[in-house]
């Protein structure tokens, strides 16, 4: 099966690159980037010196149509927008990074990211490629949205608690922390060695991207429309994202309890480990691998359940997750190409 990246030289990009490489049923075919291509992506990783040594291509829609059964668009929202059309009109496999095709009302899409939606006739096509949660429609789907880093930590962390209704309405309070390689490759004064190392700060505030995508699946699970509060913070790593999710509980419960019945949900997910209470995951746990580790703590002096969900921010929360969802499309075992345990320490 040939695959085609186009974004090759972001991070996302480099991290399909990493991972396919131990695949055994995809072959990548064809590197694409807008603004290097005719360059080996060694010259620009010389860190995948004699692993991969490619030239990477210009982005031609009839050539890379022809010679690939799926492309992954690892590109900045707006880029694929105007390019999946085109691949999804030839047959053309698409799974897309991207938030470009997450939010299914346009006018939301609209709204949070400032730009022209994609059309509905595409937005009905497209699977949210939450994997534990759409293992099914993702399947039967020829066009994947591949959730946010933030919305992958966050949903694995309270659908459970979603599904069993054992929450209040408008409680969910998801206070998210990410590593820089979430911002990507391109420079910023944001990402800037001076600005991010002995510091942490809050960003985005009620207006994240990622808050109308977190609701729009809890609303698939629960029925009900649901606001949440979400927080992000950039903290001084590289790599990683720590989700830690409050929420009112309707009935007292115990850690026990709860920490078992996520242990059931997620029993024939074999990316999702939840961990006894005593033992709550850090980032590092996860470091370079596709799982999600998760946490549970319930207060029972204030009713108040604690979530704490971890990722890698470019696996589980991008390029290992696209991979995942590319698998189940293909009818292939999910875990083909990503039983690599995390790196340690
Ligand atoms: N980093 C992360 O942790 C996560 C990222 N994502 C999403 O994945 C996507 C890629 O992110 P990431 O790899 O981190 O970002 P990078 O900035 O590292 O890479 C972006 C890539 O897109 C290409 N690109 C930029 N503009 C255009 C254009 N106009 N047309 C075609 N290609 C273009 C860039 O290179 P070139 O211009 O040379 O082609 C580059 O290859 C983004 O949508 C991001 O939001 C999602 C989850 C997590
Ligand atoms: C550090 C940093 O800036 N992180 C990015 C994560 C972006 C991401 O996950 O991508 P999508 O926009 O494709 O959802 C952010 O918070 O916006």
């Amino acid at each position: 099966m040939k695959v085609g990246i186009i974004g090759a030289n972001g991070y996302g990009g480099v991290e399909l690159i990493r991972l396919l490489q131990n695949h055994p049923f995809a072959e990548i075919e064809l590197l694409v980037s807008h603004s290097t291509s005719g360059t080996n992506i060694k010259e620009l990783y010389p860190h995948l010196s004699t692993i991969i040594e490619m030239d990477l291509a210009q982005i031609n829609v009839n050539q890379i149509a022809d010679s690939v059964d799926v492309v992954f668009f690892s590109t900045p929202p707006g880029v694929s927008l105007e390019l999946l059309p085109q691949f999804s009109e030839k047959g053309v496999l698409c799974i897309d990074l991207s938030g470009d095709h997450r939010l299914k009302d346009p006018e939301v899409y609209s709204q949070w990211y400032q730009k022209e939606p994609a059309s509905s006739n595409l937005l009905n096509q497209t699977v949210y490629g939450l994997s534990e949660a759409n293992k099914e429609k993702i399947k039967d789907s020829n066009l994947i949205a591949n959730p946010g880093c933030y919305p992958t930590a966050a949903l694995l962390g309270i659908l459970p608690a979603i599904k069993e209704d054992w929450v209040k309405s408008n409680s969910i309070i998801i206070d998210g922390k990410t590593g820089v390689s979430g911002a990507g490759r391109k420079n910023s004064l944001a990402t800037h060695f001076s600005e991010v190392n002995e510091n942490v700060k809050a960003y985005k505030l009620g207006t994240h991207q990622h808050i109308p995508e977190i609701e729009q699946l809890i609303e698939s699970f629960s029925g009900n429309t649901e606001n949440i509060t979400f927080s992000a913070h950039l903290v001084p790593m590289t790599r990683g994202i720590m989700c830690t999710i409050y929420a009112d509980l309707k009935e007292p419960m115990s850690s026990e309890t709860v920490t078992a019945l996520y242990q059931s949900f997620y029993e024939h997910h074999p990316f999702v480990r939840v961990r006894e209470t005593a033992d709550l995951p850090k980032t590092k746990e996860v470091y370079g691998s596709n799982y999600c580790d998760i946490g549970i703590h319930c207060d029972e002096r204030t009713n108040r359940l604690t979530i704490v969900s971890v990722i890698d921010n470019l696996v589980k929360g991008a390029s290992g997750q696209a991979i995942q969802n590319m698998n189940l499309l293909y009818g292939w075992d999910e875990t083909t190409g990503l039983t690599g345990a995390p790196i340690y320490p």
